[in-house]
């Protein structure tokens, strides 16, 4: 694959460098250059008339984007660019899809591997699935006793997204406001990684090793109250099922049961990996061709899960997610709201990642060496919200909420399996003393 920032001589890896290249808002209204990418780029879910494609009306293959020069020189050639009132939008290239390889799925879908182990399925959920997965993030797994990424810091409401319903204007105090506990140094930390760090699977003893060490996250004292609406805008993350400590990376395994996963989204992830054909996705893999797919149709069940909440301005480091003990077992991750650019990369941050457009509806399967690759979230693609999330007369009010909360937003549900079936917990005397 080549990238266009290959051979740029600086000290960041290739991955920082895409990541770069999307995160730019150093001018308005320009976008990051989709057409720089060429064919490494993949939008597999794009309608196929231009005019039906969000981005494209959006402005994101506009040739205003693609300029390189001075800011000012800038403004002057987008302005004689405008055919009368109308911004040039441009036209979308034809993508090639080459080098992508396809399988049939068994419910006749197909699947494109856009990475070892890792198969992009365009449109796996109807408008339907879409919105009652939305309504069911917000509304559902939002919910105690799942932690949100809010729940260090603010005495939460016991259903926030109810209360940013019928009353957003509503006042939630911080908890270091409202409790006696000993204040904390820090507000709550974006999700960061380290640019060297290897791409390794960490034990079960590790695990439990980390757990000893976490005496709790603190509360932030440097917060001030929030109204739901604020909240709302700032929650970054809900967890499910097992729950994971972002401070140790490491899975809170002490319990002796998890929160249960919800049922409805557990039976999505597992038809889509039961309708992969696993035995062609690591036909040409050999180092994938032994890491235990075989069992996967029957019994792969995710355990734990993100839910990720992304406004138009949030991004997601690159990463790898390396905490599950089974480090082949597929990870589904599904999106919902504003396409989003993905870097998908190898296991080295060294590597041109590939840029992948995620789009409502879109799944993502992570699997075998692709578990190891680094990816992340670079950019929401702003103005590219489907129009069947424009709230109507005959949704519900809480449906006419959760459209409200996608207008700026992106939703992506990243399930993930910690526990391999027949995994023997070593006794909790022997490891919890
Ligand atoms: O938002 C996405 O598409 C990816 C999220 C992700 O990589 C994660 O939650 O680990
Ligand atoms: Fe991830």
């Amino acid at each position: 694959m080549s990238s266009p920032d290959a051979g740029a001589s600086t000290h960041h890896t290739a991955f920082r460098l895409a990541e770069k290249h999307f995160k730019n808002r150093a001018v308005k209204d320009k976008y990051p250059s989709l057409r720089k990418y060429g064919d490494s780029l993949v939008d597999l879910s794009r309608p196929n008339k231009q005019e039906d494609d969000e981005l494209w009306k959006a402005g994101w293959w506009s040739p205003a984007n693609d300029y390189e020069g001075s800011t000012s020189n800038w403004k002057a050639w987008v302005f004689a660019s405008y055919k009368g009132k109308e911004r040039d939008l441009g036209e979308r290239p034809h993508l090639t899809m080459s080098g992508l390889k396809e399988v049939k799925l068994g419910d006749g879908r197909v699947g494109w591997i856009v990475a070892p182990g890792c198969i992009l399925i365009p449109n796996l959920l109807s408008i339907n699935d879409q919105l009652d997965l939305l309504h069911s993030s917000l509304a559902e797994y939002t919910r105690p006793p799942n932690p949100l990424s809010l729940s260090t810091h603010y005495d939460l409401p016991p259903n926030l997204f109810e209360l940013y319903a019928t009353q957003p204007d509503h006042i939630v105090q911080p908890k270091h406001m409202t409790t006696s506990l000993s204040p904390a140094k820090e507000a709550p930390k974006a999700r960061t990684t380290i640019e060297t760090e290897p791409a390794s699977v960490i034990g079960y003893e590790e695990i439990i090793a980390r757990n000893k060490t976490w005496t709790g996250d603190t509360p932030s004292a440097k917060l001030k109250e929030r109204t739901a609406a604020q909240l709302m805008a700032e929650m970054r993350w809900a967890n499910l099922g097992w729950v994971y400590q972002w401070s140790t990376k490491s899975y809170e395994l002490s319990s002796d049961q998890p929160i249960p996963f919800p049922p409805g989204l557990a039976d999505i992830c597992k038809r889509v990996v039961d309708s992969v054909p696993w035995d062609q996705v690591f036909e040409q893999d050999s180092e994938s061709r032994s890491c235990g797919w075989e069992s996967w149709p029957e019994d792969y069940a995710p355990d734990t899960g993100i839910v990720n909440f992304y406004q138009t301005k949030d991004t997601l480091m690159g990463h790898v997610d390396r905490s599950e003990l089974d480090p082949a077992r597929p990870l589904v991750s599904l999106s919902l709201g504003h396409s989003a650019i993905l870097l998908l990369g190898s296991s080295s941050r060294h590597d041109p990642p590939r840029p992948v457009i995620l789009r409502s509806g879109d799944c993502l399967i992570m699997s075998g060496t692709g578990r190891q690759a680094y990816h992340g979230v670079p950019r929401i693609l702003e103005g590219s919200l489907p129009a069947y999330f424009t709230p109507s007369d005959k949704d519900t009010s809480t449906m006419k909420a959760a459209k409200r909360f996608i207008s700026s937003a992106r939703v992506n549900i990243n399930a993930r399996q910690v526990f391999p079936p027949g995994f023997k917990r070593p006794s909790k005397d022997a490891t919890l003393a």
